[in-house]
């Protein structure tokens, strides 16, 4: 192990009431909103491949025409007060929301910067309105911060001169204080989701960023910030030249999932994900694999039963409407939740060997186990193999708790609950499982 000045601040996962709420969410939204909504992934009728956030960095479009699009903006169909109704009803309980993306449009009249939402036809501040309108709703509410700020001058990938040097400490300045106003001006933040920092440029100001991080931290108790904003002495982000974690969670999950226990190193981890294949803010072509409800449930417990949480993407039109099949998603994600939220909320990972019909989520306050069901095996045996001593008691169906399922014993701690659905099986099920430990 090296001696670290700017590496991991602990060992271990971060054990205060904050961390722990946070811990307890399951699922989560969130929104990729901003100028890129406009285009929408096109261009002067071509269409962009792309993800459609990034839509200034296509060399078919020219950066000027796109530094102008925010005068455009005026989005008559936004209400915030909608959105957080849809994502409560889809049963989020938090909400990630970009303030500003890579290209550096800001959602709220920063002081800083003319590029806001203040300068453009709508005027009015979309963060504000987002942000209480979730906080009334009880969602709670994080903002999402792109480091990266192509708009910006004294912006750089990377450091090669003193001119360089010069404008960049000029660009941290401004940085520091975005970030400082964006506290100030929201104190119902609960944590920050920093993006855009593998930039070299970053990288270099270790020293820099932890006096930042901390100059955050103390502004808002119990503040929570991941892994993806700190770099350590030798650039190394997410974890320190020493192979531990940085921040309060791992954030590097972005459209992919761990498949073992073993692979999150014993943290907190969030998995952010699209419904489209690559696609944050809107884009009006989604081509290639759509993800389906049953899909992201399927994730969802996948990260719930691995110990994560799981933040679904929305992207909003360019007029603040949320889009048809993210409406249709979010409706079918919360039907399922009405009667099953009880196996996301609070739980985690049970350590019991994984099985084919799906996966096990425990309860962390009350140790009530659950196997949520995905693939019925033709047999109508859903095998369980507990840790030693470990017996089942009872088992029954989450929907029908009167209903005792038959429990065979076959040896050591390996049970088979005999269940055969009476009708056709749309959605995952739930059985839950009660055992003597
Ligand atoms: C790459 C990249 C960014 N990280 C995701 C969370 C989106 O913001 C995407 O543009």
């Amino acid at each position: 192990n090296q001696t670290l000045k700017y590496g991991a601040e602990r060992i271990g996962k971060r054990t205060d009431r904050h961390m722990e709420h946070w811990r307890n969410y399951g699922l989560g939204q969130f929104i990729h909103w901003g100028v890129y909504a406009i285009p929408g992934g096109h261009w002067k009728g071509k269409y962009y491949p792309g993800a459609a956030e990034w839509i200034r960095s296509w060399k078919e479009m020219p950066k000027e025409a796109y530094d102008e699009l925010y005068k455009q903006f005026n989005p008559k169909q936004f209400n915030a007060k909608a959105w957080a109704r849809q994502a409560k009803d889809m049963g989020a309980k938090y909400v990630i929301i970009t303030t500003k993306h890579h290209d550096g449009f800001c959602l709220w009249p920063s002081e800083f910067t003319d590029y806001t939402i203040a300068n453009t036809p709508y005027k009015r501040d979309i963060i504000k309105q987002l942000v209480e309108a979730y906080d009334e709703a009880g969602v709670d509410v994080y903002l999402y911060f792109s480091i990266i700020d192509w708009n910006h001058p004294g912006y750089r990938a990377k450091i090669e001169t003193e001119e360089d040097r010069v404008a960049y400490d000029g660009f941290k300045e401004f940085t520091r204080k975005q970030l400082l106003e964006l506290l100030e001006l929201y104190p119902q933040t609960k944590g920050l989701w920093f993006d855009g920092t593998w930039d070299s440029a970053w990288k270099e100001q270790a020293a820099y960023v932890s006096d930042l991080d901390k100059e955050l931290r103390a502004m808002i108790p119990g503040l929570i910030i991941g892994s993806r904003f700190r770099p350590d002495d030798f650039g190394n982000r997410h974890f320190d030249a020493n192979g531990n974690m940085m921040g309060d969670y791992e954030q590097g999950w972005e459209r992919k999932m761990p498949n073992t226990i073993e692979e999150v190193h014993g943290n907190d981890w969030d998995c952010v994900m699209t419904v489209p294949e690559n696609q944050w803010g809107y884009h009006s072509d989604w081509r290639g694999h759509v993800k389906t409800s049953n899909e992201l449930i399927e994730m969802l417990v996948k990260a719930v039963s691995l110990g994560g949480n799981f933040v679904l993407n929305f992207g909003p039109d360019g007029n603040g409407s949320i889009r048809e099949e993210e409406t249709t998603i979010a409706a079918e994600i919360g039907e399922w939740m009405n009667s099953n939220a009880t196996v996301i909320y609070n739980c985690g990972h049970l350590p019991w060997e994984k099985q084919d019909w799906g996966y096990y989520t425990v309860n962390r306050k009350t140790n009530e186990k659950y196997m949520v069901i995905f693939n019925h095996p033709i047999s109508g045996m859903y095998k369980i193999q507990t840790p030693d001593k470990i017996k089942i008691r009872k088992a029954y169906l989450l929907e029908n708790p009167s209903g005792e399922l038959n429990i065979e014993a076959c040896g050591e701690n390996k049970f088979i609950v005999h269940y055969r659905s009476s009708q056709k099986q749309t959605k995952p099920v739930v059985i839950v499982i009660k055992t003597d430990d």
